[in-house]
């Protein structure tokens, strides 16, 4: 087990419990995780979610945009309730689920059932987005949702590299790349100062 899960109070671990029984009961009605890793939701899930809060600022509005089954946005909501969180997911039956979690735990979240692209602009001090889009397309979702001095969160697989390669083509952005604690082939790719190539920052 990785520090991120043993590190967790009494009542998060009870709450990540009661999640993954709602997990377990959902899931083959809405495809909310694959079969593969319901066996291994610890830390396949739980631990690879939990270990974005101690990379993130202590406080603030935090983002998780394609939240699908709550990853990593409700596994934060759950052990950090110092966070004002908001989770955008465009299928509606995953946002019943996400409601349905957050109602049993009394979790202080809003979940928009809205697409990335149409939903209003969300003023995040972190942003976050695990298994969404490219790179890329990630930094226009943070241009339209996240202030200019945010902190983004991106777990990435190999391709990181290569995304960052295409990212830096029209974006400039500093990037701190933090080995998974759960993949080795995977990473998280902190970044910060973000803005289209020829933008000048804000001051
Ligand atoms: C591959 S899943 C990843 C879910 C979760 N982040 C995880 O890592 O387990 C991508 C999720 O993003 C949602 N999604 C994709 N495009 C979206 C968009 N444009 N706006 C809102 N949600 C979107 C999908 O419905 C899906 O639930």
């Amino acid at each position: 087990m990785s520090d991120a899960l043993r590190d967790v109070s009494r009542e998060t671990a009870d709450q990540l419990k009661i999640y993954a029984e709602l997990l377990r009961k959902w899931n083959p009605r809405i495809n909310l995780v694959s079969r593969t890793t319901l066996d291994d939701l610890k830390r396949r899930h739980f631990e690879d979610s939990l270990q974005l809060v101690k990379l993130a600022p202590a406080s603030g509005h935090w983002v998780d945009l394609g939240s699908g089954g709550g990853f990593p946005g409700l596994v934060i909501a759950i052990a950090a309730p110092e966070y004002q969180i908001t989770l955008v997911e465009s299928d509606q039956r995953k946002c019943l689920f996400l409601r349905e979690v957050a109602r049993t735990l009394s979790l202080n979240v809003d979940v928009l059932n809205e697409r990335i692209e149409a939903a209003q602009p969300l003023q995040a001090d972190i942003l976050s987005a695990r298994a969404l889009a490219s790179l890329p397309d990630l930094l226009a979702f943070a241009e339209r949702h996240a202030y200019s001095k945010a902190t983004l969160l991106f777990p990435k697989g190999r391709t990181a590299d290569q995304e960052l390669t295409v990212a830096r083509e029209s974006w400039t952005f500093d990037v701190d790349r933090i080995p998974s604690q759960t993949d080795p082939a995977s990473s998280i790719l902190k970044i910060t100062g973000a803005r289209r190539v020829g933008h000048q920052p804000e001051t």
